[in-house]
């Protein structure tokens, strides 16, 4: 039987690393492009010429798999054979709950494991452009692109010449998203500001949170007051206008977020309706599915822990549960619910599939997971025997789902990480499987737990066809 042509992957990170393991061990050649090891080549972030570096932090993040979904999300990859998995669990350091791994082991054994495996060819290159093109034998109709969240210039600048202009990003900036069953509805109310009508006809598409005098200039105090993160050098995000940070904005003036994200005009609330809120933040719908809702104008360089205590001091948001942190990153990635298709292959051009950062999932782990899925879709179809991405009840599926089609249209698609907002809704159970009455404070985390059962579950339906 002649060997299947070989399949392209372009970038030795997380992603690209997963993904060339997954091919291999479907039985199809692979050659894997990495820009690192050339000299002088290299990103500003990393620093060795290793795979599946980590730039950053050593941690995975939680590993618990019944009540965190990026533990539901390691105990997915895990079952489908993750290289990454198998070598942060190798090089593991004592962490608590959570996956930390010693980054040089982590980085040598997954450079070891492809470097041995007989399907694979690592090609230490920069591909400056868009790949070339395909014959018969050179397996250039089927690429995986992986570069990044720092993809070279060249490539990302022919990306974007196929693309178009509002298709690539180069940073983000994104406001804090929190899980709408953990706002307080005696407090917030829906309204959008003027009840102007938006193009489906709803006219409370907003969630209000009203401050008084006092709740304001407490909250201005804390943002002013508040730890800030600092740039690097080289990440010199520029501020735009329409993206200024927020504690940036209150810098500007204690009065300017009440004429800006913060004005209360056009609002009534309906349970003090003749007094006029000082101040008010908006939410608004994030995803499809409607569990997930972004703060207006809220994006942020503020420290995380900072974050969730300053915001917390929002009426209604006492009790906030947070799916995602603000921040600003420089970050290339695509605007993938417009671009990309449910295989994750450019519309444009579909010998490309992306995975990774650059497909709009955030950390080291949802990048890894897009490689393994990609992987496995590519391989599929290069074996004849194309493959749907696993059911969105999955942590996989629902990522998947989320940056191709999930994300609302019409906002400004901004990276998520994997949480548990993006899973189909489950109502939350009263009684435990002994038929226990489950108190009210406990009830989320059981929701998270049978999230999680239904997650295990639909994965291996799907593993088995
Ligand atoms: C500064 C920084 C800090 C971060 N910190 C964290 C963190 O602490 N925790 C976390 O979970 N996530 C973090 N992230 C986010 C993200 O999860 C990581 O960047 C992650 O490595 C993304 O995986 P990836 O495979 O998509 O990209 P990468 O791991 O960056 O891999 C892309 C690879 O492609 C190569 N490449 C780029 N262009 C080309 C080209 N044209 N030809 C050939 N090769 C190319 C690069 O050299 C690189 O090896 C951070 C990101 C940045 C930029």
């Amino acid at each position: 039987m002649t060997s299947p042509a070989p399949i392209h992957v372009i970038g030795g990170g997380l992603a690209g690393s997963e993904a060339a393991w997954q091919i291999a061990s479907a039985g199809v050649p692979v050659i894997l492009h990495e820009m690192r090891g050339v000299p002088g080549v290299k990103t500003d972030a990393h620093h060795t010429d290793g795979l599946a570096e980590l730039v950053c932090s050593n941690s995975f993040r939680s590993d618990d798999w019944e009540y965190n979904a990026v533990g539901l999300l390691h105990a997915e990859m895990r079952r489908l054979d993750s290289l990454i998995m198998a070598c942060g669990d190798a090089n593991q350091v004592p962490a608590g709950g959570a996956l930390a791994v010693d980054r040089e082991g982590f980085s040598q054994a997954v450079t070891a494991r492809l470097e041995a495996h007989p399907l694979v060819t690592i090609v230490r290159e920069e591909i400056a452009g868009l790949p070339p093109a395909a014959n018969e034998s050179n397996g250039w109709d089927s690429v995986i692109v992986a570069t990044g969240p720092l993809t070279s210039p060249a490539l990302a600048d022919a990306v974007l010449q196929l693309t178009g202009e509002e298709s690539l990003s180069f940073f983000d900036a994104i406001a804090p998203i929190v899980h709408a069953d953990s706002i307080d509805f005696d407090i917030a109310w829906r309204q959008s500001r003027y009840d102007k009508e938006g193009p489906g006809g709803d006219k409370a598409a907003y969630v209000n949170c009203p401050m008084t005098k006092d709740q304001y200039e407490a909250f201005i105090d804390a943002l002013l007051a508040g730890p800030k993160t600092e740039f690097k050098e080289w990440e010199n995000v520029p501020y735009f206008d329409g993206c200024l940070p927020i504690e940036v904005m209150a810098e500007r003036g204690r009065e300017t977020l009440r004429h800006g994200p913060m004005k209360p005009v056009g609002l009534t609330n309906p349970r003090d309706p003749t007094v006029k809120p000082h101040a008010i933040v908006q939410l608004r719908q994030d995803n499809a599915l409607g569990t997930l809702f972004n703060m207006v104008g809220f994006q942020t360089k503020l420290k995380y822990g900072a974050q969730t205590d300053i915001f917390r001091m929002i009426p209604g948001l006492e009790n906030a549960q947070f799916a995602r942190l603000g921040g600003l990153h420089r970050n290339t990635f695509l605007n993938s619910p417009k671009l990309l298709d449910g295989q994750l292959r450019l519309k444009a051009d579909p010998r490309l599939r992306f995975a990774g950062q650059v497909t709009g999932v955030e950390g080291y782990v949802e990048s890894a997971a897009m490689g393994l899925l990609t992987g496995r879709l590519a391989a599929a179809e290069r074996l004849g025997k194309p493959l749907d991405p696993p059911p969105p009840e999955t942590a996989l599926g629902a990522l998947v789902a989320h940056i191709t089609g999930g994300h609302l249209e019409g906002a400004k698609f901004q990276p998520m990480n994997i949480n548990y907002g993006l899973l189909p809704p489950l109502e939350a159970p009263r009684q435990d499987a002994e038929g226990k009455r489950i108190p009210p404070k406990d009830r989320g985390r059981a929701k998270k737990r049978l999230m999680s059962l239904r997650a295990l579950d639909a994965l291996e339906r799907w593993r088995a066809g």
